[in-house]
């Protein structure tokens, strides 16, 4: 039990009875079937779940990036489904952060170019010594004036988490984040961003399908059929691994 001088836990993003449907009649498919979730500032989440379960679906929708057909998202106290088209795109710009399989840089902007991209965009500028901070602990300095071509997989990667990071969101979230890496520069990666969150104060909601990928978080949520089934905290990759096994039966 929290002590009680222990500062409340804040939520970052929620989801409340969420519901999404894709189709209709017999072809319907409830791709999220009622998600009541919270995830805590300054902690790092990870969802996990069979391939079909949910879960690229839930992150979505909490997002912003698609709509629930029904229930409420919340990023920090904004409804998200109570915003239009307009709205959503200046709260993703502004305060979220997304990091994808794909690394999505753009192959004629240098490293540090596409680092500054969102904020290029948004007309601000960040923090310098932020922006040093961050390019530093993801080992990127040297490689600044690069294209993406000129860079490996896990340089574009790292390139990438730097993007997400710079404007200092309220929230990260990060969809396979290690997918297309090899595994050691995969935890190079996963150790960066569990540095943002212990270091930084960073909230990171990630998508996952490896268990060890999945160690790294303060929790993992585990989703089955549209529904939340499960959660671990302080993971251990063999724990994770059992209860996905477990899924499988
Ligand atoms: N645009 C869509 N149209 C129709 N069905 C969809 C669509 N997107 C997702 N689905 C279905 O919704 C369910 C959940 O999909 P989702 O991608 O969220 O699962 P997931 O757990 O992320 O899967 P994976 O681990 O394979 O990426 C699946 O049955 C999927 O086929």
């Amino acid at each position: 039990m929290p002590s009680a001088s222990a500062p409340p836990v804040s939520t970052a993003a929620r989801a409340v009875d969420a519901r999404k449907t894709y189709g209709a009649g017999e072809a319907a498919v409830h791709a999220l079937a009622g998600v009541t979730v919270s995830f805590p500032e300054r902690e790092f989440t990870a969802i996990m779940g069979p391939s079909g379960s949910g879960k690229s679906t839930l992150m979505q929708c909490v997002a912003g990036l698609d709509r629930l057909t029904s229930g409420s998202a919340y990023i920090g106290d904004t409804d998200i489904s109570q915003l239009n088209k307009t709205q959503l795109t200046l709260l993703r710009r502004d305060r979220l952060g997304f990091i994808f399989q794909q690394y999505n840089l753009i192959p004629s902007l240098t490293a540090r170019e596409n680092i500054l991209l969102p904020m290029t965009l948004a007309g601000t500028r960040p923090d310098p010594e932020w922006f040093d901070t961050i390019v530093r602990t993801v080992g990127m300095g040297d490689r600044l004036g690069n294209l993406p071509s000129e860079l490996s997989g896990g340089q574009q990667q790292r390139v990438a988490v730097a993007r997400a990071l710079v404007p200092r969101p309220d929230i990260v979230f990060a969809d396979e984040p290690t997918g297309a890496l090899d595994s050691r520069t995969g935890i190079e990666i996963l150790s960066f961003m569990r540095r943002a969150v212990d270091e930084t104060g960073q909230t990171i909601v990630m998508v996952t399908h490896d268990p060890h990928a999945a160690s790294y978080a303060n929790t993992v949520l585990f989703l089955e059929d549209g529904q939340i089934v499960d959660s671990m905290e302080a993971p251990t990759a063999d724990r994770v691994l059992d209860r996905m096994k477990r899924f499988e039966g």
